[in-house]
């Protein structure tokens, strides 16, 4: 039988465990209820997500004495916008919230960063509870703290660090998920060996494949080692003053990407963040921080596992231009004055946030990347 394991975030006194393990759905009233400052929440999920998994929740909820008001939104990206902010802050406001009101995100990352930005700003801050559905969501959206929408300018631009009070990442859950999500998702966990962990980045590529096929070990192995990897870092940067900014490996490329694709499902955050830490490996070779092996290793095991790893496998990236992205780079959190800063690779394992990049390297480079879109 398989137990749960339970993964610290040691935030001081916003401190919180991550619940890994199967059946935590069912058993949710139970889990959540010590947390809980009344016995009321707010479950935001998607349309998608609440056919499969919003049942045993409320059932759950309320075998426990805790009365659940459900919103849902669409699924995908596109809800990560002001439009569905508002909506779900004003069905919270005319249905009635208090202090003690607790906000349950039920899906994967669009739902987490959306309820999260919505529990961090009603009435100021409402206590918050992670139930992560997707791969993505277990390994890295609900953990940390990251919240917030989309705008015409970009991802992520305007949130709010707010932790969760407790994370379920009910591995169950990833039965129901489609394999393109799967391997979105698997793309945040090679980030974590790529970074920081070459020995976990070579239990990938023996494992991975079973993880991706759905084998419960490898799944539970990932999800909690991934876990570990994120707590470690949030953990000694919270707010993403130094050592944090490597979670955002291939992300100033990914980010990028995924504005020009238009948020509308050509392009998964996932996707985007595998093409990106290939690009961010390949910078780092151009810039003579590393070998062109460290590129082709991960492009190689990226791609046997099913991941887009170059620009010309996006569908519509004939038509983006260089400049376009370098603008979008240039809002990147991590910009500073304008002037582009990336996470980049000494080796697979040895990552570091690089000072400012001279943008003609970045244009050179992605104009290489979207000519080779021409014979694609
Ligand atoms: N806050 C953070 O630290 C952080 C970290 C990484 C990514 N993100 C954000 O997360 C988002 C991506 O999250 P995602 O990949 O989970 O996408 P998602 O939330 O859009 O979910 C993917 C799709 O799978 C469906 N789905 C979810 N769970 C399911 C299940 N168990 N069974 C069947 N279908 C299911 C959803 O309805 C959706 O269509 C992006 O917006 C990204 O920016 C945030
Ligand atoms: O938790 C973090 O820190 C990350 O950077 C995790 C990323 O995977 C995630 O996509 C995050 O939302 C990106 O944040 P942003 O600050 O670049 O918007
Ligand atoms: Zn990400």
């Amino acid at each position: 039988m398989t137990t749960t394991q339970t993964v610290p975030v040691a935030l001081g006194e916003r401190s919180y465990d991550i619940r890994v393990g199967p059946h935590l759905i069912e058993n949710a009233g139970a889990e959540i209820g010590p947390v809980l400052r009344g016995n009321k929440v707010f479950v935001i999920t998607d349309s998608t997500v609440s056919g499969h998994w919003l049942d045993p929740l409320t059932l759950s909820l309320r075998a426990s004495g805790i009365a659940a008001t459900v919103i849902a939104v669409p699924p995908g990206e596109g809800s990560k916008s002001f439009a569905d902010y508002e909506h779900v802050v004003t069905r919270m406001l005319e249905e009635g919230v208090d202090r003690r009101t607790a906000v349950v995100a039920l899906g994967g990352g669009v739902v987490g960063d959306l309820a999260g930005f919505c529990a961090a700003s009603v009435l100021r801050g409402l206590d918050f509870i992670q139930i992560p559905t997707t791969l993505l969501a277990q390994v890295d959206s609900s953990v940390g703290g990251k919240t917030g929408i989309n705008t015409a300018q970009g991802k992520n631009l305007v949130g709010a660090f707010h932790q969760p009070r407790l994370v379920l990442a009910d591995t169950g859950t990833l039965d129901t998920l489609p394999r393109r999500e799967v391997l979105a998702g698997y793309a945040e966990v090679v980030k974590y060996g790529l970074i920081r962990d070459a020995g976990f980045f070579e239990w990938l590529e023996r494992h991975g494949a079973d993880l991706i096929a759905g084998d419960e070990a490898a799944r539970i192995t990932a999800v909690v080692e991934s876990c570990k990897a994120k707590a470690a870092v949030v953990a000694a940067d919270e707010r993403e003053a130094g050592l944090r900014e490597l979670l955002n490996f291939g992300h100033t490329f990914g980010h990028a990407l995924e504005a020009a694709a238009g948020y509308d499902g050509t392009l998964l955050h996932g996707e985007a963040v595998s093409v990106g830490m290939v690009q961010a490996l390949e910078l780092s070779r151009r810039l003579g921080f590393c070998m062109g092996q460290e590129a082709e290793r991960a492009r190689s095991h990226l791609s046997a596992m099913g991941l887009m790893a170059r620009v010309a496998d996006i569908p519509g990236a004939s038509k983006w231009q260089a400049d376009e992205l370098l603008a979008s780079m240039r809002r990147d959190k991590k910009a500073r004055d304008g002037n582009i800063r990336f996470v980049l690779a000494r080796a697979i394992g040895d990552a570091f946030t690089s000072d400012e990049v001279a943008p003609d390297i970045v244009r050179s480079m992605l104009e290489e990347d979207l000519s080779a879109t021409a014979g694609a």
